[in-house]
């Protein structure tokens, strides 16, 4: 090996074993030649004197310092380390203190971040539109379907029923005569309540229940057909004349009106010189149209009766005026009942009766006197029958009682609309009557009490002979 392979290895090696230091200042005497300095010398080495140096050096006033503070003082007094020490110590209570807080505070917080974790969702929902949730809303209808309001209608029926009940009995708190609890009672029941059947050629029609019906039930309220001023006593009264004959005449002009008045009064059609219809042509549904409460149940007529009947009455041709006139006066007088005026909440006691069933002597008519008083036609009640009372057997007399809107009737019945209620238990099927009263009814009575009379009497002269 050369001398200089021997020199570049020392100083490999001596770098090897210097410290990492300071190496900012040291430079290299064979770099600056490499392998081809070959015969010149390495310049001197900067080299630190470290970092042991300057820690044993160090140590030595650190020791002298750490010494001092911890010697004990001449009198036995605690050292400054120890003093700052029981200092520190003095902060113990302080510092448990603070823990204890410390570690509450932590362990509220666990707590409720569990509570808040843990708490059940609020269910309460703000709807704008609460009712979309609800069975039967509009809002859940799929578009072209219908929902069935049966239960609703029927519901808030009742419920204003029981309110106008509710009402009508406070009012009657101060009627100068309080109204017996049977004219209080609910509306009629919208079922099939009263049918049209045909009693004989001479008698015509008559009205009949379609179902049964107990006391004091009601069982229709209708509506008026035509309306007029109408006075019995005074029936020759031009004016009066005027109205009956105008009602008449608008009841003609209108085609559904005028089919259902040659319907139901065939005979005051034939007299005014129009012709009655034909079976075929009878639509019987038009008299139940209006009935307010309690439904038509149709015709019993047969096509046989209704031909007989129709044939027997006469149909007049080239009708004068005034026999028009005539005609419709009689049809008043026998047909119409008379609603009483200003008969109110203050109408004496007297005149309320519950058999008040005449057309012509009611107590209206004998209230009023002279004077005018309006009368109403109507479809289904006009159609009802006489029977005489008998006080020996009742289940042979008149079954209905008559009542017009508003004095002293049911609360339901409106002005001038009629409502007719049982004044006994009436079958399904038996003819409903009332008693038209002591007057001069204008024909021979043919009802079942007078027939029953007839028979009674026809037996009696049997014994005797
Ligand atoms: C208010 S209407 C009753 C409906 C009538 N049956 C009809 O078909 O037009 C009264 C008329 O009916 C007849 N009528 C009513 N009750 C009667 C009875 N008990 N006996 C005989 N005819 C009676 C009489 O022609 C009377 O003028």
């Amino acid at each position: 090996m050369s001398s200089a392979a021997l020199r570049q290895r020392a100083v490999c090696a001596a770098r090897q074993v210097r410290p990492t230091g300071v190496r900012n200042t040291r430079s290299y005497a064979s770099e600056s030649h490499g392998s081809h300095g070959h015969g010149h010398h390495a310049p001197p080495v900067e080299e630190s004197l470290g970092t042991a140096f300057y820690v044993a050096v160090g140590a030595v006033p650190a020791c002298m310092l750490l010494y001092s503070v911890s010697r004990p003082g001449k009198d036995g007094e605690p050292s400054g380390i120890s003093k700052m020490l029981e200092r520190v110590s003095d902060m113990k209570e302080q510092w448990e203190t603070r823990n204890h807080l410390m570690t509450a505070a932590l362990e509220q917080a666990a707590h409720d971040k569990h509570l808040l974790y843990h708490a059940p969702r609020n269910t309460h929902v703000e709807l704008k539109y609460p009712e979309v949730f609800q069975h039967g809303s509009p809002f859940n209808v799929p578009a072209g379907h219908y929902i069935n309001m049966d239960k609703v209608v029927a519901h808030y029926r009742k419920q204003h029923l029981e309110e106008e009940e509710r009402k009508a009995k406070k009012l009657g708190a101060h009627w100068y005569f309080k109204a017996p609890d049977k004219f209080l009672k609910n509306a009629p029941e919208d079922a099939p309540a009263v049918r049209v059947g045909l009693v004989s050629s001479a008698i015509g029609y008559g009205l009949f229940a379609a179902r049964d019906f107990r006391k004091d039930d009601f069982i229709f309220h209708e509506a008026p057909f035509m309306q007029a001023i109408f006075n019995e006593k005074d029936s020759a009264n031009k004016e009066n004349l005027q109205t009956q004959h105008h009602a008449f005449k608008a009841a003609v002009a209108s085609e559904d009106d005028s089919a259902a008045l040659r319907i139901a009064f065939p005979r005051l059609a034939g007299q005014t010189g129009h012709a009655p219809v034909s079976f075929d042509d009878a639509a019987f549904d038009k008299l139940g149209k209006n009935l307010v409460h309690g439904q038509f149940a149709g015709s019993t007529v047969s096509r046989e009766e209704y031909d007989r009947y129709i044939s027997g009455l006469k149909v007049a041709s080239n009708v004068k005026p005034s026999e028009v006139r005539q005609a419709v006066l009689d049809f008043f007088k026998h047909y119409a009942f008379q609603v009483r005026h200003g008969l109110g909440v203050n109408t004496p006691s007297a005149s309320f009766s519950a058999s008040s069933t005449s057309i012509a002597t009611s107590p209206a008519a004998a209230a009023v006197g002279s004077q005018s008083v309006e009368a109403c036609i109507y479809l289904l009640g006009s159609l009802i029958n006489h029977c005489c009372s008998s006080s020996k057997d009742t289940d042979r007399g008149p079954n209905c009682y008559w009542r017009i809107g508003p004095q002293w009737l049911a609360h339901f019945v409106r002005p001038k609309h009629l409502c007719v209620q049982a004044k006994r238990d009436i079958k399904a099927g038996e003819q409903l009557t009332w008693d038209y009263g002591k007057r001069n009814k204008g024909f021979t009575c043919e009802c079942d009490a007078c027939n029953k009379s007839l028979k009674h009497y026809m037996e009696s002269l049997c014994r005797v002979q």
